[in-house]
């Protein structure tokens, strides 16, 4: 499809982002007596650091793409996906979004202290969906987790559940709702191989009917399996934008070095 022809999801344009880090300067004392004195004495101190993360990101994601993110430990894959759905602010540049991108699992309301099934219903109410919608859907969301797999554990309140289970039903809540912009924090990684396969398969689907995808992976085979188009991050910065198997070599070739 010709660039002209295509619609446009997301725009990064030159954006950054930077962490503000309170109380770290390096050797200074920063003990609750030490913080107290200054609240109490008024003392003003240069007491923050900064984490430059993202140093300058521009793309552009179109409607029906999935793209992987890929790149080594803290190269600023979440920190870009967190910009993206507007949780972290750009100090520099912007970032453009169509509707309201949801970043899986954080978007959705859990509780530690409430069933899984009433986590559902938050959840599903949280991301917009109307009661009658969220009571013809909750089965359906609670089968696709497969947490009542091995017994009623949906009635069960999710600080029972293994962190796989929690990662099943987070994303079986968010993959719910078609969205304009689905980003996916390793989330399929997380559960069984045969979570992956439904997972993955449902990813394809939320892309069919045209929306964007984004995912954050250190697994290859779920980059190579769900995303046509990866974009490589090392350092903030922006190493490779293409097809996924360009894009996966060059990275394959940074990491052996
Ligand atoms: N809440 C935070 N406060 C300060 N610095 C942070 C915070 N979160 C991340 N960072 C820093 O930002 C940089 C990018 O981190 P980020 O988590 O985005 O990397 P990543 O590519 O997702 O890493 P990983 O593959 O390990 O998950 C790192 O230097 C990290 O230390």
């Amino acid at each position: 499809m010709a660039d002209t022809e295509r619609v446009p999801t997301v725009i990064a344009d030159d954006a950054h982002v930077i962490y503000k880090i309170y109380g770290s300067a390096g050797n200074q004392q920063s003990s609750p007596l030490s913080s107290f004195k200054k609240i109490v004495t008024r003392t003003k101190t240069a007491n923050v650091r900064e984490v430059h993360a993202v140093k300058g990101v521009t793309f552009v994601a179109y409607k029906g793409e999935a793209i992987g993110l890929i790149g080594s430990n803290g190269s600023g894959k979440s920190t870009l996906l967190r910009a993206v759905a507007g949780l972290l602010p750009v100090a520099r540049g912007a970032i453009f979004a169509a509707g309201q991108p949801s970043l899986l699992g954080v978007n959705a309301a859990l509780m530690n202290d409430l069933p899984g099934e009433r986590n559902v219903e938050l959840g599903c109410l949280a991301m917009g969906m109307s009661p009658t919608e969220v009571k013809s859907k909750k089965q359906g969301i609670i089968d696709f987790s497969g947490i009542n797999e091995r017994g009623d554990f949906s009635s069960l309140p999710m600080r029972t559940y293994s962190s796989g289970m929690a990662a099943r039903l987070r994303f079986s809540i968010s993959a719910a709702k078609q969205h304009d912009v689905l980003l996916i924090d390793e989330a399929l990684a997380t559960g069984d191989a045969k979570f992956r396969r439904r997972s993955e398969e449902r990813v394809r689907e939320l892309r069919a009917n045209a929306g964007t995808v984004f995912l954050v992976s250190h697994s290859e085979q779920s980059i190579r399996d769900t995303c046509e188009r990866s974009i490589w991050l090392e350092s903030g910065l922006i190493r490779a934008d293409g097809p996924t198997d360009d894009v996966m070599k060059e990275y394959e070739a940074y990491m052996r070095k």
